[in-house]
């Protein structure tokens, strides 16, 4: 899940972009890049590593422009190499640079035809640069030496033509301005707004709005799925529907995990979603087990302490915050390997005994992927004295694969997959696990608005909205992102030799 932003200013935008990035950082913290247009020519920092550790301030002040994008990266597809950090440039048309969320999920087929019919190299396994590439090319096909808006919408019908999967994007092209366009199915989150300055209006293209309103910009509103904004140097903006057949199908793990709970997302509030998701848990809770022996409930930080103060409330149990979170350890569920992601774990949580000594405790958290989280926490409530160790889970058992830009690649990982819940239970040492219902959290989430007919559930329920994911595709994917594969070609890029790409970072 990556995080991504465009904005179009009347002032350098370079600490704008910044600003945006670092609050986006919890959606990719695995590489940041930015790109800023001056006077026609592209300025680019990426690297490895945090916002504030690969922006310094000499790099700052060579980011020199009044429009520009930026990107912070989760990887889903290829390594986790510097030269596959975002933005992408290609400088054929024009000189496009573009920033890309989700996961293409047909990016072989295309990465041939490129090399095939359109003629095009590509360097890395991004499945970013495939994107990128296949937006010039249909760009490039309308051979005009100035687009005019008309033609970028049309290069966007292209690429929804051609590619399969999730993706919101930011591009910029040299001198001209920046474009957003999102997935048919509206599977990753784009949202546009505005900000009113002495100069005229500036606007901005994020992930997700709380972006938009630390910088204090006005939320216009999202993208539709399929829909694409153009915003030209000038400021002058224009939007398009670029696909014929669309399907609003939000991923709902961002309501669950990946969205910030300050965030609007289509109109679903991701703070109000959780609150509702911990009432529904407790519903359920107080259906199955009328005399249960809770004596508090405990969220696991941070992002269930929304979920797990409504289900504490609902219950009539106390709220206690028995775990103590280093804020200096980055989440562990999007760190790349299951071993530092274990190590993680431990560093990041502590527990205070005197919440957990002698009491029936519920232990509530957003979601149960690899179980690394509860397997750990569980056995920490339990040296620090618990009596009973319960679980609940504001999400339903995962259980399948994400293909459009959550790195769970491999079935065999998750700990739900081919298991009931009381198997689960067993294996990570709770007393009892209290899984949501698929069908309370797609309440949680739509009662936000009506108008959302469908989500994404895919890795509850192993439907997928675009037609293309089959068996023969997860096989290959598991294969090719295991964590174990993931761990060995990260250890290559380490050596020194797997810094050479087309991105030297000389820091
Ligand atoms: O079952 P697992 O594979 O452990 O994954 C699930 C856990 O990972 C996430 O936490 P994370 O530490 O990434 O971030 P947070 O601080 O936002 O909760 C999520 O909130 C769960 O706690
Ligand atoms: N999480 C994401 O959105 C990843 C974007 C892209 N697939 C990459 O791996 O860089
Ligand atoms: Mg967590």
């Amino acid at each position: 899940m990556c995080g991504i932003v465009g904005i179009v200013s009347k002032s350098p935008v370079n600490q704008d972009i910044y600003d945006a990035l670092t609050v986006l950082q919890h959606r990719g913290q695995d590489a940041a890049g930015i790109v800023t247009c001056h006077k026609g020519k592209l300025n680019q920092r990426k690297a490895n590593g945090l916002v504030r550790d690969v922006f310094r301030a000499s790099h700052m002040a060579q980011l020199q422009g009044s429009i520009g994008i930026g990107h912070v990266r989760y990887p889903t597809a290829g390594s986790s190499s510097p030269a596959l950090a975002q933005p992408f440039y290609v400088n054929s048309p024009y000189g496009i640079s573009l920033a890309h969320n989700g996961n293409l999920t047909n990016s072989d087929l295309l990465s041939m035809e490129l090399y095939q019919s359109d003629l095009r190299h590509l360097n890395t396994e991004s499945d970013s640069e495939v994107l990128l590439n296949i937006f010039a090319h249909e760009l490039q096909k309308l051979g005009k030496l100035v687009p005019t808006a008309e033609d970028i919408f049309q290069a966007v019908s292209g690429v929804h033509e051609r590619c399969k999967g999730g993706y919101a994007a930011v591009a910029m092209l040299a001198g001209y301005g920046i474009i957003g366009f999102r997935d048919p199915n509206g599977i990753r989150p784009i949202v546009y707004g505005r900000r009113e300055t002495e100069k005229g209006a500036e606007y901005m293209i994020a992930s997700e709005s709380v972006a938009l309103d630390a910088l204090g910009f006005k939320v216009v509103r999202d993208l539709a799925p399929g829909e694409a904004v153009f915003i030209d140097v000038d400021g002058n903006i224009e939007l398009r529907q670029c696909a014929t057949e669309t399907h609003l199908k939000p991923c709902i793990f961002e309501h669950v995990y990946f969205a910030r709970p300050d965030s609007i997302m289509d109109g679903v509030s991701v703070y109000k979603a959780r609150l509702r998701q911990g009432e529904r848990l407790a519903d359920k809770i107080l259906r199955e087990r009328p005399d249960h022996d809770i004596d508090v409930v405990i969220p696991i930080p941070d992002s269930s302490r929304i979920a797990g103060q409504s289900l504490a409330a609902k219950l009539g149990v106390k709220f206690r915050e028995g775990l103590v979170k280093n804020r200096y350890i980055g989440r562990t569920f999007i760190m790349p390997g299951q071993s530092v992601r274990k190590k993680s774990v431990k560093q990041k949580l502590n527990a205070i005994g005197l919440e957990f000594k002698g009491k029936n405790v519920m232990l509530v958290d957003d979601s149960i992927v690899r179980g690394t989280t509860c397997e750990q926490i569980i056995e920490m409530a339990r040296d620090a004295g618990a009596a009973k160790v319960y679980f609940a889970s504001a999400a339903p058992p995962v259980r399948y694969p994400n293909v459009y830009g959550i790195d769970m690649p491999s079935a065999n990982e998750l700990i739900a997959h081919g298991r009931t819940e009381q198997e689960v239970a067993e294996l990570i040492g709770a007393d009892w696990l209290v899984y949501q219902d698929l069908e309370d959290l797609v309440a949680s989430s739509a009662e936000g608005n009506k108008a959302i007919k469908g989500f994404d559930c895919s890795v509850f329920t192993g439907e997928y909205a675009t037609m293309d994911v089959d068996q023969a595709y997860l096989d290959r994917l598991a294969q090719e992102r295991s964590d174990a594969v993931k761990q060995k070609r990260d250890k290559m890029l380490t050596s020194e030799g797997a810094l050479i790409g087309l991105h030297n970072d000389m820091s």
